[in-house]
């Protein structure tokens, strides 16, 4: 197990009388894009979710670098681990103003640096953030994830409300990032963009990672 990766051991998510996660066992190497794949409903976005501590699961246990989640402080682990969600999450204001919430103390250089990251042009800065793309909008909010400097992010479907070029334009920045250093795990849906990004795939079915 590399240094800050994740690992989960007979991880059991119920809701109600449903068995969302059952029995999982699964190893997240830190290095490059992982991609949790399988049918809708199998279980993906409640795995990913564990992984930031949204949810805990109702037994077994969830580690982030060898450390159980459950002895980090909620809030330090999501500096470190970041998260991105199928629908685009802007904060009224600009730009500028939702990449401040995240790191009020950013000066210029680092709110500079990490629009290039995304290939977002620094002429948006200015932009109110509710005029922008749709995929301008999801690079904002990886930008505004990426700018508290995580060593992980959570991609739950990040490009499902994409036409096809923003889609690429995501996948490339994500592409970057990983190859930067960054940890990547992604829930993914549409095959061939998963044969595009995956390093690895963790097949999710009905409750179970598959080997
Ligand atoms: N809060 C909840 N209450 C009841 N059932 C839930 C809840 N959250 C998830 N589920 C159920 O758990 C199962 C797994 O859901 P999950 O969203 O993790 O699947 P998924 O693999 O991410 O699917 P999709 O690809 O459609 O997003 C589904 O059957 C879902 O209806």
């Amino acid at each position: 197990m590399t240094d800050h990766g994740f690992s989960l051991r007979d991880v059991v998510v119920r809701r109600g009388d449903h068995t969302v996660l059952d029995g999982v066992d699964a190893d997240i190497p830190s290095d490059g894009i992982t991609v949790l794949w399988g049918p809708s409903g199998a279980g993906k976005t409640s795995l990913l979710r564990l992984l930031d501590r949204l949810d805990v699961p109702d037994s077994g246990s969830v580690s982030y670098g060898g450390t159980p989640l459950d002895d980090l402080d909620v809030l330090a682990l999501r500096r470190r681990v970041g998260m991105v969600f199928q629908r685009a999450t802007p904060f009224a204001g600009t730009v500028r103003d939702n990449l401040a919430v995240a790191a009020p103390a950013a000066d210029d250089e680092a709110v500079r640096r990490v629009l290039e990251r995304v290939s977002l042009d620094a002429s948006l800065l200015d932009r109110d953030a509710d005029t922008l793309s749709g995929g301008e909008l999801q690079r904002m909010c990886l930008a505004r994830t990426l700018i508290t400097e995580p060593e992980a992010v959570l991609l739950d479907e990040p490009t499902s409300a994409l036409d096809e070029e923003p889609r690429r334009a995501f996948e490339r920045s994500v592409l970057e990032l990983a190859r930067d250093g960054l940890t990547v795990v992604w829930v993914g849906h549409h095959e061939a963009q998963v044969e595009r990004v995956a390093d690895r795939v963790l097949r999710v079915e009905d409750g179970r990672v598959l080997a």
